[in-house]
């Protein structure tokens, strides 16, 4: 069997008193869609700012591709190619989309100075930016300015510039949070796409569309992995079902 992509053993994590992560233990294996679910503060975000290097666990280890990644910087992280959607490059706003992702792409190669000045010509940015923009379904707004774009198109771009730093690995925290029901379709479209070449580790809410992603959940309840397998194991898992009494959409 292939060996997981990611591994994440034991992680702890305290603030004061409570511990938001509390022994959290799960795999992601190699081009999965992997979910992570759990009521409102069980320690979702601060689970996916500890893989993606963000914070700093209190104790427990991050494994990526078979390495110890713990300690590691988010700027080693994303080298490494474990990326969390926008922890590199936020949008710029007074920019277009297609100047954007060039920048993103741009931004990848580490130790240029004024590299964003050389971005306006640099063909070879622009065309790998192209293929980007054709990707995130994006290519009628290219000229738009970024801060002109909807909701969904601003988390589409957000998703574009992860993509431009060439993950194994892409965390996604609620992607569909805050859209309407098109927005989220084309997001759940958009992350369909990108499974067949890329591993997924996404946190949502959004039930309907976790399982219609998802090969695999693990679910979070007051810091610990409680279960982890197939939507249907999940769906039938008893603690599962505790946590999420009353959730219609999970005990469906
Ligand atoms: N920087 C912080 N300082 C203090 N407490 C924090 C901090 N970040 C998170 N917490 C607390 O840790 C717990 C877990 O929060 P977290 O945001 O990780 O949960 P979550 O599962 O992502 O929640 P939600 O689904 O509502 O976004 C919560 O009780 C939260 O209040």
């Amino acid at each position: 069997m292939a060996e997981p992509l990611l591994k994440v053993q034991h992680l702890v994590k305290r603030f004061g008193a409570l511990a938001a992560t509390d022994d959290a233990s799960f795999e992601v294996m190699p081009g999965e869609v992997h979910a992570l679910i759990g009521p409102n503060g069980a320690g979702k975000t601060t689970l996916i700012h500890q893989i993606s290097g963000g914070l700093r666990p209190d104790g427990g280890q991050v494994l990526f591709a078979g390495r110890d990644v713990t300690h590691d910087s988010m700027d080693t992280h994303v080298r490494a190619g474990l990326v969390r959607s926008y922890q590199i490059t936020s949008i710029f706003k007074s920019y277009s989309v297609l100047d954007n992702l060039a920048l993103a792409v741009l931004a990848r190669r580490p130790g240029t100075p004024g590299w964003w000045r050389a971005a306006v010509n640099d063909d070879a940015a622009y065309a790998e930016a192209e293929a980007f923009i054709n990707q995130i379904g994006l290519s009628h707004r290219a000229d738009a300015l970024s801060g002109g774009l909807a909701h969904g198109e601003q988390r589409q771009l957000e998703v574009g510039l992860a993509l431009a730093a060439r993950p194994k690995l892409l965390l996604l925290d609620e992607p569909m949070a805050g859209m309407g029901p098109d927005e989220s379709e084309r997001m759940v479209n958009l992350l369909m796409q990108l499974r067949q070449n890329l591993t997924l580790l996404l946190v949502e809410h959004d039930m309907e569309a976790v399982f219609r992603l998802a090969d695999r959940i693990s679910t979070l309840v007051f810091g610990k992995v409680i279960a982890s397998g197939t939507p249907q194991e999940i769906r039938e898992h008893p603690e599962v079902k505790r946590a999420y009494l009353g959730d219609e959409e999970l005990a469906a």
